[in-house]
């Protein structure tokens, strides 16, 4: 499979075989099908045409090296997840609001990055939104934290203007014409990394919004999930926090009610955001910028998962077809696994 996606990139038509080799790996695959909505009657034009559009953004796109570094995802999540969106905002007939959930590390940006030059590529313009573009300001959170020292870093429900990003929402879905929208923006860097809003972007209304973030689409679970909770949520304290940050959660619900789809990107083992987030510190301070040590690393993702557990705020969404779409396994060198639609128990 990999050698004949790798014809991707020279620009030569694939022989005969190829094509059945390719049409044979979808159909040896219905969940993805049916993730997808591919019919067993589109699916030779689809191939192709995801063939095609693979093809045009290898060539277009060099200065993204991710591309031929992981040609299996582009086949099996990138590409389709792309031309689904097209097709789905062709009918919509409206902007339409993409959720992406996933854990740090998870891939959120990359696969939003990607996301949007396939959709260039198909004539539709994506903007791509994180929460942590509704934090709230460095000053905000100061006083935040004066009043409640357990809020030692951004992150957790409370530390975003949820009012601002309903509005966004709002504005994003519904935009008046020939008006341009502000988005708001955060740089992680600032104030020693504890990160500040800087000048908001102004656009012109997209047509595909893809809004992500850690907690994106969660919903609050009953007070009893904290009476054995997973580690590292082990004190009285750590028990207490986690029902308050429960508590919070709600206040984000009509942001969730303005997405119009949820993808959730699972890792196989949630406990790999540790690794992906040393990783990414590396990757940073060999590029010559300041890194947090291992240990703040640790302590970093441990209040994350103190704050809203990935065990007991992603898991129930895996099964849960109302609100999810997508569920895509990512395994620890990123590389995508099962890529599937929950199955309505
Ligand atoms: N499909 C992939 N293949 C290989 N590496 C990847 C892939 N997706 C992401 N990465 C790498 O993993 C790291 C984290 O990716 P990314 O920044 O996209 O994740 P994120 O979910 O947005 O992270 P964060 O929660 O920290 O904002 C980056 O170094 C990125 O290059
Ligand atoms: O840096 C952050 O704020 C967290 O990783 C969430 O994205």
């Amino acid at each position: 499979m990999i050698e004949i996606l790798q014809s991707l990139a020279t620009g030569s038509e694939p022989p005969p075989e190829h094509w059945q080799q390719l049409l044979r790996h979808e159909l040896n695959n219905p969940a993805h099908m049916a993730a997808f909505g591919i019919t067993h009657e589109q699916l030779e034009t689809t191939i192709k045409q995801r063939y095609q559009l693979g093809r045009s953004l290898l060539k277009h796109n060099q200065d993204l090296p991710i591309l031929w570094e992981q040609l299996p995802t582009l086949w099996e999540f990138w590409l389709p997840l792309a031309m689904q969106l097209s097709q789905l905002r062709q009918i919509l007939n409206r902007p339409l609001v993409q959720g992406i959930l996933g854990g740090q590390g998870t891939g959120k940006t990359t696969t939003t990055t990607v996301i949007s030059r396939i959709l260039n590529l198909l004539n539709y313009q994506a903007i791509s939104i994180s929460i942590d573009d509704l934090y709230k300001t460095y000053a905000d959170r100061q006083r935040l934290r004066e009043q409640d020292p357990r809020l030692i870093w951004r992150g957790p429900p409370g530390t975003h203007d949820i009012d601002i990003g309903i509005q966004l929402l709002d504005q994003l879905r519904n935009p008046t014409p020939g008006q341009k929208i502000t988005i708001p923006r955060f740089d992680k860097s600032l104030w020693n990394g504890e990160g500040d809003r800087i000048e908001p972007q102004q656009i012109e209304a997209p047509d595909i919004i893809l809004f992500e973030g850690w907690f994106v689409g969660c919903q609050p679970v009953e007070d009893q999930a904290f009476n054995h909770p997973p580690p590292p949520i082990s004190t009285d304290s750590d028990r207490q926090f986690a029902r308050e940050i429960n508590h919070q959660l709600k206040e984000y619900l009509p942001l969730w009610e303005r997405l119009d789809r949820l993808i959730v990107l699972n890792p196989v083992d949630y406990r790999l955001s540790k690794q992906w987030r040393a990783q990414a510190e590396q990757e940073m301070k060999a590029s010559g910028k300041s890194g947090m040590t291992d240990t703040e690393i640790n302590q970093f993702v441990e209040y994350f998962w103190k704050s809203l557990h990935p065990e007991l705020f992603i898991n129930p969404l895996l099964t849960d077809s109302d609100r999810v779409h997508l569920v895509v396994d990512i395994q620890p060198d990123h590389s995508v696994g099962r890529v599937y639609k929950p199955v309505p128990r």
